[in-house]
Order: structure tokens, then C-alpha cells, then sequence
């Protein structure tokens, strides 16, 4: 049994690591009266004995690569566990693909953060990611629901992305059909150190979507910075972020002062482009950042016979990636855009 060691030494992400697919369910309470559940491998619950009113989740190695964020949860979780920090709310934190972080890579078989949202029953494919999709909908379906109603709710899916950027961190704020966005979520994301937030126009296939679409949470997919092998990374640029999700867990509220719309940089997604054919480039170098702008008529890529050129002087890219499975999204182009009547 793994009770012991976890509660000696906190080190839930060791754990994780070392069960790759599975892990049997066990329960112990700290003695702050912390309710600590694990639910699954790279799954674990907080219930303090008293809890307010936030119901948190925090989820990291959705992208296995993408070491910074799985750091900055590790250190929380052995935090909360050794019990240098008490919390406020339920928080339930997921690692999201245990064996992809083992093997260095994005993912094992398929890209986990499109197989949500009941993707990872479409079709006839069975793999471990299809599974995990499946079992991470079920245990953010039970956090969610297994309290009384109305209470509040939120989900940030921590990445890094593939690719430098001119605006280091940013999030993108999925599509919410409509309803207006919240002008105190990107006061919570600037205060994380994230001033750029990408809005979506269209349903997704990603974490966010889904507890966004599915349980009304505020859900975020933040990119932190870029991709780098554990221990490469400058912990010291990350302060803010761990220093307001501690807040987040363990404070009533975060006050977050004024509602300034100049300390943001805001851009809507101004189309998609997916990678249809073998034969997939783009015209510039790796090297490329995120928010690159491009003159209109420029050449932004090439999918078999099909040329994209830029549409409106400025057009910027956004996670290019020729690596992609056909079908799937290669290129997001993004244009500016301001806080307006549709912010609340
Ligand atoms: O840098 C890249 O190309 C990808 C970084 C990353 O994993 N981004 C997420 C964004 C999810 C979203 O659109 O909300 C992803 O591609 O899954
Ligand atoms: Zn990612």
C-alpha cells in the first residue's frame, strides 16, 4: 500500500510516475481535517473539513512534455499534504497523462486534449488516452456534482507551449456560446502573470471546453511558457502563477483592486486552419513565435494544393504544428481585439 509514503512525503507526482494507468482509490484524513482522496493515478481530491463555496480543479500533463505546470502542481500538492498549507476549498488536481510524462513525450497514441467532450468514444479506436479522456470526464463529472448546486466552479489546464512567444504567457478563454466573458477571470489570469487571452469562436475538443460547456465553470487553458525537460525549467517565472493559485485554494476571495482594460492584450480567433493532407508546411522557420503577424497575401501555410495566405494585415499564428494527425488543427490565426460590451 502507498498511504505511508504519501503521507510521509507528499510526493503524489512520484506516485503517478510510477502507475502509469492505474491506481487503486484510497482515502486518508490530514490532521487539519483535510479530506484527502485518491481517486486514480495522477488523481487526487482535497476536502477540507469546513469548505467554502469554490469548487477548484487544477489539471497539468494533459501534454506530458509540459513540465512547468506538472512542477508547480507537484509543489502544491506536497504543500497541502505535509500541511504547510491549509486550504479553503475542494481542489481536485489531475495529472493528466502519467505514461506521456515518463516518455518525455505530448502524448503516447493520440492527443489527449482532443478526445474530450465524448470525443474518446467516437469511432473505433481504443487506446490508454481514449481511456483516461473517459475516466477524467467521470472524475470531474463527480468533483462538480457531488456537492449541492450552484456553487461556484472553475477549472485552469495548465500547459506550456511547443513554440517561444512574443507574449511569454497566455490563455485561451474557450467558446461560451454567447454568454459574455468575465472581466474578473482575466483580473485572476493577470494577477497569475497572464496579460493575453485568446477567445474562441467555435466548440472544442480540449479539458476546457469541457468543464466549461459542461458544468458553466470560468475554464482556461493557460500556457505558461515554453516547453522544457523537468529541472530546465526557470522556476522564478512561474512566482506569480503558484503564488495565485495559492491564493485561489487556500484564500475566501482574491482581491484583485481596479478593472484596468489597458493591462490586457486581448486577440478573437480569427479562423482555424486543420492539416488535411500528408503533404503539410509552413513557409517559416521553427523558430517562428506564437503571435507572429503577418502582412495580408502573405503565404501562412500549405495543406497539399491548398494555399492559406493572411487575410487581414496582421494576422497571427498560434500553435503551428505540421506534426498534427490529418483532420486536426495545425494552425490558429488570432487578430486584436478590446474589452467591450460583451465583458462583464
Ligand atoms: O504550442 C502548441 O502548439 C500547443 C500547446 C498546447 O498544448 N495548447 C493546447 C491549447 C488548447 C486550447 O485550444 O484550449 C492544445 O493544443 O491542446
Ligand atoms: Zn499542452
Amino acid at each position: 500500500m502507498y498511504l505511508e509514503e504519501l503521507k510521509r512525503t507528499g510526493d503524489f507526482l512520484t506516485l503517478t510516475r510510477n502507475n502509469e494507468f492505474h491506481l487503486p482509490a484510497q482515502q486518508f484524513t490530514l490532521s487539519n481535517g483535510t479530506q484527502v482522496d485518491v481517486i486514480d493515478t495522477g488523481v487526487i481530491q482535497f476536502t477540507p473539513a469546513q469548505y467554502g463555496l469554490k469548487d477548484i480543479v487544477l489539471s497539468s500533463a494533459i501534454h506530458g512534455n509540459e513540465t512547468a505546470p506538472i512542477e508547480i502542481c507537484d509543489e502544491l500538492i506536497q504543500s497541502i499534504i505535509k500541511e504547510q498549507l491549509t486550504l479553503k476549498h475542494r481542489v481536485l488536481f489531475i495529472f493528466g497523462n502519467p505514461k506521456s510524462i515518463n516518455i518525455r513525450e505530448r502524448f503516447v497514441e493520440e492527443n489527449l486534449n482532443r478526445l474530450f467532450n465524448g470525443t474518446h468514444a467516437q469511432g473505433d479506436i481504443e487506446n490508454e488516452e481514449r481511456k483516461r479522456a473517459a475516466n477524467l470526464e467521470r472524475y470531474v463529472t463527480a468533483f462538480f456534482t457531488s456537492v449541492e448546486a450552484g456553487r461556484y466552479r472553475c477549472h485552469y489546464d495548465l500547459h506550456t507551449a511547443i513554440r517561444g512567444s512574443k507574449n511569454e504567457k497566455f490563455a485561451v478563454y474557450p467558446f461560451l456560446h454567447g454568454e459574455p466573458w468575465k472581466k474578473s477571470q482575466l483580473q485572476f489570469l493577470l494577477a497569475c502573470g497572464v496579460n493575453t487571452v485568446l477567445m474562441m469562436r467555435s466548440a472544442a475538443t480540449t479539458f476546457s471546453y469541457f468543464s466549461s460547456r459542461q458544468f458553466g465553470a470560468d475554464a482556461f487553458t493557460v500556457e505558461l511558457g515554453q516547453v522544457k525537460p523537468f529541472g530546465q525549467n526557470d522556476m522564478s517565472r512561474f512566482a506569480k502563477t503558484k503564488e495565485t493559485l495559492t491564493a485561489l485554494i487556500s484564500q475566501d476571495d482574491i482581491n484583485f483592486g481596479e478593472f484596468n482594460s489597458g493591462d490586457y492584450e486581448l486577440f478573437q480567433v480569427h479562423r482555424t486552419i486543420n492539416r488535411t493532407q500528408e503533404d503539410f508546411t509552413f513557409p517559416f522557420a521553427d523558430s517562428a513565435e506564437n503571435f507572429t503577424g503577418f502582412a495580408k497575401g502573405e503565404l501562412l501555410a500549405t495543406d497539399g494544393e491548398t494555399r492559406y495566405l493572411a487575410e487581414v494585415e496582421g494576422e497571427a499564428i498560434i500553435f503551428p504544428n505540421a506534426n498534427v494527425a490529418l483532420g486536426q488543427r495545425a494552425l490558429l490565426t488570432v487578430i486584436p481585439m478590446e474589452v467591450d460590451e460583451r465583458f462583464v
